[in-house]
């Protein structure tokens, strides 16, 4: 949501993508995820640049292995830092801490431990059991907020104040907790509970 209250230009193409294929007469359901290719595209891009778990779970290499240019014994304590991987340059190009979406449509990249670069779940057997829960219920809620509600920041204060400062920890929340205001802009009956 901060990302999208950023760059509106993004918010309007997400709620221009679910107005056409959700229509205004009923919520979004787990089923549409497949048919948003742009709100996919919005979540991967967010895990890139915002994991939430910056450096995975610590790993100990049990045999001596070599990485690149360093040599790993047995026994070392290995962190694997997504953050980094996630806004490496010689990866993701000269854009790379830039939210941008549009980098991931029509692309097979995935966040499921197969493509090393993005890697928000983890990989190998260690990998987040989680994943099929997690990366949906993040979609649908997401999705529902945009679809739901209109955004804005709170009166008088521009994109550019908006803090972006993280809390760095085993996993990487806000520092400032976000305040934007919503308007809905579905029909009244959508709202009422079950
Ligand atoms: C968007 C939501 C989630 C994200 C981004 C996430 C991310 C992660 C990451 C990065 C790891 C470490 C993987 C590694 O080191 O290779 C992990 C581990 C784990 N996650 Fe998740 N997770 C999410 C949701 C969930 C949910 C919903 C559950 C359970 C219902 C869950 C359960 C676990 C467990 C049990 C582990 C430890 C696995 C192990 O050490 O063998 N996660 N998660």
């Amino acid at each position: 949501m901060s990302e999208l209250l950023r760059s509106p230009d993004t918010l309007t193409k997400a709620t221009e993508e679910l107005d056409r294929v959700i229509g205004r007469e009923r919520l979004v359901t787990e089923g549409d995820i497949p048919n948003l290719p742009y709100m996919e595209a919005i979540v991967k891009e967010t895990m890139r640049l915002h994991p939430v778990t910056p450096l995975l779970a610590p790993r100990m290499s049990r045999e001596d292995a070599s990485m690149g240019s360093y040599d790993i014994p047995t026994g070392t304590l290995v962190f694997v830092n997504v953050w980094a991987i996630g806004r490496d340059p010689a990866v993701w190009g000269h854009d790379a801490d830039e939210f941008r979406p549009e980098r991931f449509v029509g692309s097979s990249l995935d966040v499921k431990g197969q493509d090393f670069e993005l890697l928000p779940f983890g990989s190998g057997r260690r990998m987040c059991p989680g994943i099929g829960l997690g990366l949906k219920m993040v979609q649908v809620v997401l999705a529902n907020l945009v679809h739901g509600f209109a955004w804005r920041l709170p009166d008088g204060m521009a994109k550019e104040e908006l803090s972006m400062e993280e809390k760095f920890g085993l996993s990487m929340p806000r520092m400032v907790p976000l305040e934007a205001v919503p308007e809905p802009r579905l029909p009244g009956h959508l709202y009422a509970g079950p």
